[in-house]
């Protein structure tokens, strides 16, 4: 179908006002699923260093990254060994990945880096969207020892000789509460609103120098009755080499995800059985692995 660029909110967490910029990430969560971060407080400079240990990682031989194959979901991921669309019947996505994250047991806030704090400050900002005090998710449980973790993506860019287009990334929407993304500024990524109109229609995300995409996942749809989106997105092949890190900030393990009273009613009942985050979590990126 026809690409077009699809024009993101922008989201300022340094603004002053919190109550217009709260309403503001609901305007966008409603709309899209998706929005511009900026003035994030996460260092340039600290995203450079990533960028390059990243680019260093990815081009050692296959044998040595293999020594750190995924464990528990942390660890590496060779190319093709993960189709985020798991209903498609092609080959796995071209994109190898490096999951990092605490060692189980441990929790990510004793020892919090910069953005799983940004990430909390945005939760906060997300509970009074929904017109739920600031604390909400706190309250809720989510944020205590929440599960985050850094995954860092390598798209070859080399065009497949196929029939079938191989996708960077297939179709899929994330899993948890928030994923805040960042590229190194090559394309590629696009999302789809309408996720059961036929034909689907993607739109390309063009790139914010400095700013995070960031995109609300099913659990916090779950959440909200389907108020707030979890989008369809994926990444298409462009033949350019293309790096991004992804940080997916899930809910305690612990922590029931259920509908929140203020999203539903007796004419809109919640259309999701509460669920516990780990079981839900673990449930989903089981099915991605093609073997
Ligand atoms: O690399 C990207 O731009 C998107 C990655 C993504 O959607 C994911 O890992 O869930
Ligand atoms: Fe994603």
């Amino acid at each position: 179908m026809m690409r077009e660029s699809i024009q993101l909110p922008i989201i300022d967490l340094t603004s002053p006002h919190p109550i217009s910029t709260a309403r503001a990430i609901r305007q966008a969560c409603v709309d899209v699923g998706f929005f511009y971060l900026i003035n994030h407080g996460v260092d340039e400079k600290l995203f450079k260093k990533v960028l390059e240990q990243s680019k260093k990682f990815f081009s050692l031989p296959l044998e040595d990254k293999m020594k750190l194959v995924r464990r528990n979901h942390r660890g590496y991921t060779p190319l093709y060994a993960e189709k985020l669309d798991t209903s498609s019947t092609t080959q796995g996505d071209s994109k190898e990945s490096f999951y990092i994250g605490s060692l189980e047991g441990k929790s990510v806030v004793s020892n919090l880096n910069q953005w799983p704090e940004e990430g909390i400050r945005l939760i906060s900002l997300i509970a009074l969207a929904l017109d739920l005090d600031k604390d909400f998710f706190h309250k809720a449980g989510a944020c205590d020892s929440p599960n985050g973790f850094l995954r860092l993506l390598h798209y070859p860019g080399e065009l497949q000789l196929s029939e079938q287009v191989v996708y960077g990334a297939s179709a899929h929407s994330d899993y948890g509460m928030l994923t805040l993304l960042a590229t190194d500024g090559v394309g590629g990524l696009q999302v789809c609103r309408e996720k059961f109109n036929r034909p689907q229609i993607w739109e390309d995300v063009r790139h914010l120098s400095g700013a995070f995409i960031v995109n609300i996942g099913d659990m916090m749809e779950r959440w909200t009755n389907c108020l707030f989106r979890s989008t369809l997105h994926r990444v298409m092949p462009t033949g350019q080499e293309r790096y991004s890190m992804a940080f997916f900030l899930d809910p305690n393990p612990d922590c029931v995800v259920e509908c929140l009273k203020s999203c539903c009613s007796d004419s809109s009942p919640p259309r999701f059985p509460p669920i516990r985050a780990g079981e839900y979590l673990e449930e989903r990126l089981k099915v991605t692995y093609v073997s």
